[in-house]
């Protein structure tokens, strides 16, 4: 999978990819993560990418001149890619979603903008505008990490063989369940015994209790289409 980051801090990207996970799956060349600095798509001597926004209000809005030469540059080649804008107003970024961009993207753009925001006219070059979260940040480049991270890590092999449970959960719409490692006793915080047991089926069940008992208390919204024993669980924990 190929990711073409579009930017004024390419730096801030370099620098995130190189550690963890993506750094392995860079390595492995399961994906390739190219940054281009929008400065280097502008025509003036100042490569000037913003501009005051017309009809007045706080801040400069990004101009369209260097995002389009940008992806007319990355279009040349004529291979598909889809374009993803990152934006406070974009559809809600959620596991889900990472699943769907890993399936049927070979190739994404994530667009990054800065200051207020960027020229509306932008996004009729634009698949897709998403946002992660309710929050505005000071530039897109933050959320095309995510996007990027959590995409990466659904790629198979990426992970290496660690079974990705976390994942898992998510993709069937509740919180993880608590993990525990070495020593069994912290100052006299212990392990629950049932971990310690090695019965595999008590683990599980305990392990699913908890994590709808963490779902019921911190993300109810997320409670929808539950087995019928996941049901007969969380009716219990009620
Ligand atoms: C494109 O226009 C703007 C305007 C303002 C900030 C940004 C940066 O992105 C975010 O703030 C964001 C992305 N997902 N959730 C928040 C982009």
């Amino acid at each position: 999978m190929k990711f073409e980051v579009l930017t004024i801090f390419p730096e801030i990207i370099e620098c995130y990819i190189k550690h963890g996970v993506l750094g392995k799956a860079l390595n492995k060349g399961i994906v390739e993560v190219k940054v281009y600095n929008l400065r280097d798509f502008t025509s003036d001597k100042h490569k000037k990418v913003d501009d005051y926004p017309y009809g007045g209000g706080a801040g400069m809005v990004m101009q369209i001149e260097p995002f389009y030469n940008a992806i007319m540059h990355l279009k040349a080649d004529e291979k598909p890619r889809k374009l993803v804008l990152l934006s406070p107003q974009g559809r809600k970024f959620t596991q889900k979603l990472a699943q769907k961009f890993m399936e049927e993207s070979k190739a994404m753009v994530l667009i990054c903008g800065r200051y207020e925001g960027i020229d509306e006219r932008v996004k009729a070059f634009v698949d897709e505008e998403v946002s992660i979260g309710d929050y505005v940040l000071s530039g897109g480049e933050l959320a095309a990490l995510v996007i990027i991270d959590s995409v990466v890590r659904l790629i198979p092999g990426a992970l290496g063989d660690e079974l990705s449970a976390v994942e898992d959960s998510f993709m069937k719409g509740f919180l993880d369940y608590p993990h525990y490692t070495r020593p069994e006793d912290f100052k006299g915080m212990k392990v629950p015994e049932v971990l310690l047991s090695g019965d595999h089926k008590k683990i599980a069940l305990w392990r699913k209790r908890q994590a709808l008992k963490n779902t019921l208390k911190n993300r109810p919204d997320l409670l929808k289409n539950l087995s019928p024993e996941d049901m007969r669980i969380l009716k219990e924990l009620c």
